[in-house]
């Protein structure tokens, strides 16, 4: 097995169960059934009784009907009638329809009566008009206490009764610790360090960015007081971000191994439960058993489940459950020290659709990036993976991973895993290269179900609108300065991507504004030259610049028809849109000047494009070749960029070694770098996810409300 994580000495913390086996479902639905007989007997009781008058009862008895009397705590009398003279009286019809649970026996009519004592005169002298055989000796019956208390206490307790054993047979499924007393307990299963099975750095391959950035996080649990004892604040929380499968619990447990601290591992579906408060009772239980083990760390993984943004297309009153769940993360997260020793480390591929109040500071406020491998991550990963394995001499991991391209660590694990077990089904003795190809054909086969793997028409697609944004941007004197272009699919959110090193700076000028947009639109604008069709890859790209446009438009006042006129609200008064600030017209002419900004700028994006056609197609095909460029390829590709770069970037090339990865440019640049262009692979569906139609914010990257 080339799994190298192997699962350490698990032991789920919570109460053992109350064990002897359990009786069979007939028993429960007969005690159900009981319960639901003995209740409505109960309730139908006293309910169905017709009241009628004590003439009404003389007249019965006269006429012999009468089959019990009976004088209830000397207030009610309940009167019961022979079976066949029930048709007799006006009642019939009402008698009939009575419930069919009820016995004969039970009495059919009541009334009232003032006290016990002349009731019973009264009925002395209806006797004594009737003959001896007749008469019918009157009941007294007194039903305080148990009677009572049992109609209405006792169906309660029975129904609680029943309800418990119903809860405790669903949740006890769940497994030992689903028992009713163990509902609120985490379901976190702790990883504590046997020395033998720890996952370390080295078992987590490529990465490099990530692993460095965790690695402060190692030191924080290792020696607190080093940091702590400069006044510093150690962070309590950090978010993977990347595809499923790039190894983001991997990396935790890493970081937990590499520290040698226990790992809490459990996924943010784990809180999610039916029964109200559930969620927020087991995120109390989690930091209470993680505090008493501290220093510690805690890994939820698909934080999203609970975490999701608590505005965002939300019925109101919807979930609220998932919310008190959120809210009691929320408020653990501020309760502890961050000297506790406690680190939560969440993962996500969604961080966008996390609530703001997750990612602020004091709580999620890192966010480390675990990108899918390109070529040589992958090689990295093979060769963890191929290690365990026996393998024939022809078994390269370089070409293993040229081909596979898109494969995540979960995938290249699954492939070599695969390939032993084809391996050991044709009775080899070695793991050879064929054994590989038909692993990786079965696991691609398995990808192209989920839509994961690109075909290598839609990569050469997106490389050349990538070097589009890329080559656009080279020769554009106000573009950012590239810092990476990829065309290695990012999951959901993008097929490839070009990453800027926005200016430090808060004012925009036109010509700015204009040339970002001309990058922007690179890439539409190369795929139109090249193959002379677009696709629908430009989405994100459309999206930016058409807020953009209107922006200039509108908001910032950089339209000559509009002139010096900005719709912006800083109140947000208007944020509803129920009515616009400007009339038809002017909205007509916004639409306009829009429009035709954007067209202006994608002809001269197809100028810069067509002129620059040679450079366009060396960026293509080493991008195709190598998957990631960085701002070194470009310059050996097409030379150096003929514009000064802002000047602390250049300070800081030219400081140190060309070598240095963007990475590690960003380490020094925290807030710097952010990838612009994210192309994403299909349109969405319109949601409630989609941005409002008319798209008259400012850009988050010009900065709004400024004052000059
Ligand atoms: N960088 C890597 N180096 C070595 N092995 C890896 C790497 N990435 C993933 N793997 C393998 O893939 C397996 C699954 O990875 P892991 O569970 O950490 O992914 P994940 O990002 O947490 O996925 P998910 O988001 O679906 O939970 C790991 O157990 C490991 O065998
Ligand atoms: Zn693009």
């Amino acid at each position: 097995m080339p799994d190298n994580t192997p699962s350490p000495k698990k032991k789920k913390p919570m109460l053992p169960s109350p064990g002897g086996p359990k009786p069979g479902v007939q028993l429960w639905v007969l005690l159900g059934l009981t319960v639901l007989v003995f209740g409505l007997y109960y309730l139908n009781r006293g309910g169905s009784a017709i009241e009628i008058t004590q003439q009404k009862f003389e007249q019965y008895y006269q006429s012999g009907y009468v089959r019990d009397v009976t004088l209830v705590n000397d207030r009610l009398v309940e009167v019961t009638l022979k079976k066949e003279a029930l048709s007799n009286t006006e009642y019939g019809s009402q008698l009939r329809n009575r419930s069919p649970l009820m016995s004969d026996q039970s009495p059919q009519f009541n009334f009232r009566v003032i006290d016990g004592k002349t009731f019973k005169e009264d009925y002395d002298k209806l006797q004594a008009n009737i003959p001896p055989p007749q008469r019918i000796g009157l009941k007294v019956d007194s039903r305080t206490g148990f009677g009572e208390m049992f109609t209405g206490y006792g169906f309660m307790l029975l129904l609680l009764v029943g309800f418990w054993f119903l809860m405790r047979r669903m949740s006890g499924a769940g497994g030992p610790g689903g028992q009713i007393f163990n509902i609120g307990k985490s379901r976190a299963a702790l990883f504590e360090g046997g020395d033998k099975v720890k996952v370390t750095f080295k078992d987590v391959a490529g990465l490099e960015e990530a692993k460095e950035e965790v690695q402060e996080i190692v030191e924080f649990l290792k020696n607190p007081s080093k940091f702590t004892i400069l006044g510093g604040k150690i962070p309590k929380g950090a978010l993977l971000v990347g595809p499923p499968g790039t190894g983001k619990t991997l990396l935790a447990k890493a970081v937990a191994g590499e520290a040698d601290v226990p790992f809490f591992s459990l996924s943010g579906s784990d809180f999610v439960e039916m029964f109200v408060g559930v969620g927020a009772a087991r995120v109390r239980d989690l930091f209470k058993q993680a505090k008493a083990k501290a220093p510690c760390i805690i890994f939820i993984d698909e934080i999203d489940a609970i975490g999701r943004s608590r505005s965002r297309g939300n019925v109101p009153g919807g979930n609220d459950e998932r919310e008190n769940t959120l809210n009691s993360l929320l408020v653990e997260m501020d309760g502890f020290g961050t000297d506790s020793g406690v680190i939560i480390l969440a993962a996500t591929n969604r961080p966008d659709t996390l609530d703001s109040a997750l990612l602020r500071p004091g709580r999620f406020d890192r966010q480390i990036s675990v990108d899918p491998p390109d070529l040589n991550g992958r090689t990295a990963i093979f060769q963890v993976h191929l290690k365990p394995l026996t393998l024939a001499p022809d078994v390269d991991a370089k070409r293993l991973s040229a081909q596979t391209p898109g494969f995540a660590g979960a995938e290249i694990a699954n492939v070599c895993n695969e390939a032993a077990l084809i391996a050991a089904r044709r009775d080899k003795k070695m793991v050879t290269m064929q054994d590989f190809h038909d692993a990786i054909d079965r696991v691609i086969g398995g990808l192209e179900k989920k839509n994961k793997i690109i075909s290598p028409e839609e990569k050469k697609i997106v490389a050349y609108h990538e070097a589009g944004h890329a080559v656009a941007g080279w020769f554009l004197e106000h573009a950012e300065p590239l810092v990476k272009v990829s065309i290695v699919p990012r999951g959901y959110a993008a097929l490839g991507y070009a990453q800027y090193l926005p200016r430090e700076q808060f004012l925009y000028t036109t010509d700015q504004l204009l040339d970002q947009m001309c990058v922007t639109l690179g890439g539409r604008a190369a795929e139109d030259l090249v193959f002379g069709k677009i696709s629908t890859g430009a989405l994100s790209d459309l999206e930016s610049i058409t807020k953009r446009a209107y922006g200039m438009v509108s908001v910032y006042g950089m339209n000559e028809k509009i002139g010096n006129v900005s719709f912006y609200d800083s109140q947000g008064r208007n944020e509803y849109g129920f009515s616009k600030p400007y009339s038809e017209a002017t909205a007509q002419t916004i639409d306009e000047e829009a429009r035709k900004m954007i067209e202006g700028q994608y002809q001269r994006t197809k100028q810069l494009l067509t002129e620059r056609g040679a450079e366009l197609e060396a960026v293509a095909q080493e991008l195709l070749r190598k998957e990631v460029l960085l701002q070194d390829d470009l310059e050996r590709l097409v030379g150096k960029r003929p514009f000064a770069v802002p000047t602390a970037y250049q300070a800081h090339m030219e400081g140190t070694d060309r070598s240095q990865t963007a990475s590690e440019w960003r380490e020094s640049h925290p807030s710097g770098v952010s990838p612009t262009h994210n192309d994403v692979p299909e349109q969405p569906l319109p949601g409630l996810d989609t941005p409002p139609a008319a798209p008259v914010a400012p850009e988050p990257s010009v900065p709004s409300g400024t004052a000059l």
